[in-house]
């Protein structure tokens, strides 16, 4: 985490009482997590994360909290948002900033996957895909191609020259990517956009849940794919490609939603999409860092390898 806002034991009960989740006996601020503020809260009802929103705004944000709802009503493993006994409301206030309170998840992360937990991910993945496809509100993915472009020119000047050459030549074949019909053919629907290892929850081999919505938008359901492959699907010290857990994830994700011409056609240009994202993400919280307790930026160097691995072998399905 990251606690980039503190909140007293005193903030925390008043909204307890609000939304009748018992009373509070336990506050705990989270390691792990970059982008919000994360509390683990035990009342004498369960246990609860408390998110305090530190980037996303009041207008941004009932489109993921809602989604969250929507999948959970259809059976998908994610956290339900708490609702306000009186008015209904699941987006709150603490200290100033939109919050919300979720059930923490059962299980635990499983940060050294095998190929039983990549299928896993990619039937959970797919049927969440399906899920989403009648979910009523749109919100484009915040962190998608335009902010891509915004944001290369602000940390080109922290790089060396070999590594500007790499991400400008990459930023070029994304956008003429993005032009192009093949792309335009790519189904699309709300996605995650961030389900890393640390965002998923297993109990053993059973997935106990998805979370950390907070990245997600209306995305092609490839690219979301993609996102998944290079963080589940990699040898992390490297960066290359796992081909058995990529392939026990593709089969598990295809005998739920079989993959389009296009999809197939696309997958070696996600794959690099998908590493180009989270380097550019990467650069810049490293380079323009937030004051917060407990913030650990990520290695950018990790997703330049992964591009690097990506352009050198493109990830085909049989790959
Ligand atoms: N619903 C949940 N159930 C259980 N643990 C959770 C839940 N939400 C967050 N966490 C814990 O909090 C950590 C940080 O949350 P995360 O959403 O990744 O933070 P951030 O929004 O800053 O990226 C996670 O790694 C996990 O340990
Ligand atoms: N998964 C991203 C960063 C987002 O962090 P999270 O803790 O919210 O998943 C990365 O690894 O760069």
């Amino acid at each position: 985490m990251a606690v980039f806002t503190e909140v007293s034991e005193d903030a925390a009960q008043t909204l307890l009482q609000r939304l009748s989740l018992g009373q509070l006996t336990g506050l705990r601020g989270i390691e792990g997590g970059i982008e919000n503020t994360n509390y683990f809260l035990s009342t004498d009802k369960g246990e609860w994360v408390l998110t305090l929103f530190e980037r996303l705004s009041a207008e941004q944000l009932p489109f993921y909290l809602y989604l969250m709802k929507h999948l959970a009503h259809k059976g998908i493993p994610v956290p339900d948002p708490q609702a306000d006994h009186e008015s209904g409301d699941i987006l709150h206030q603490v200290c100033g900033k939109p919050a919300a309170i979720v059930q923490k998840l059962a299980g635990k992360s499983q940060l050294a996957p095998a190929a039983v937990h990549c299928e896993a991910v990619g039937a959970m993945l797919a049927r969440m895909h399906l899920a989403g496809r009648d979910y009523e509100r749109s919100q484009p993915n915040l962190r998608g191609l335009p902010w891509w472009n915004e944001t290369v020119p602000v940390v080109l000047p922290y790089l060396q020259e070999a590594q500007s050459t790499l991400l400008r030549a990459e930023l070029a074949y994304q956008n003429h990517v993005a032009a192009s019909s093949s792309y335009a053919a790519l189904p699309r629907g709300p996605v995650h956009a961030d389900l890393f290892r640390d965002n998923v929850m297993f109990d053993g081999e059973r997935l106990t849940g998805f979370f950390d919505f907070y990245f997600a938008g209306v995305d092609t359901f490839l690219f979301d794919l993609a996102v998944c492959l290079n963080d589940w699907c990699v040898d992390l010290p490297t960066g290359r490609h796992d081909a058995p857990r990529a392939q026990a994830m593709l089969a598990a994700y295809q005998a739920v939603r079989p993959l389009t011409a296009a999809e197939r056609t696309l997958l070696p240009a996600m794959a690099r999409a998908g590493a180009l994202r989270f380097w550019i993400s990467r650069l810049w919280d490293f380079h323009l860092p937030r004051e917060a307790s407990m913030l650990k930026p990520h290695d950018p160097g990790h997703f330049e390898r992964v591009l690097r691995e990506r352009i050198a072998h493109p990830l085909h399905m049989d790959a």
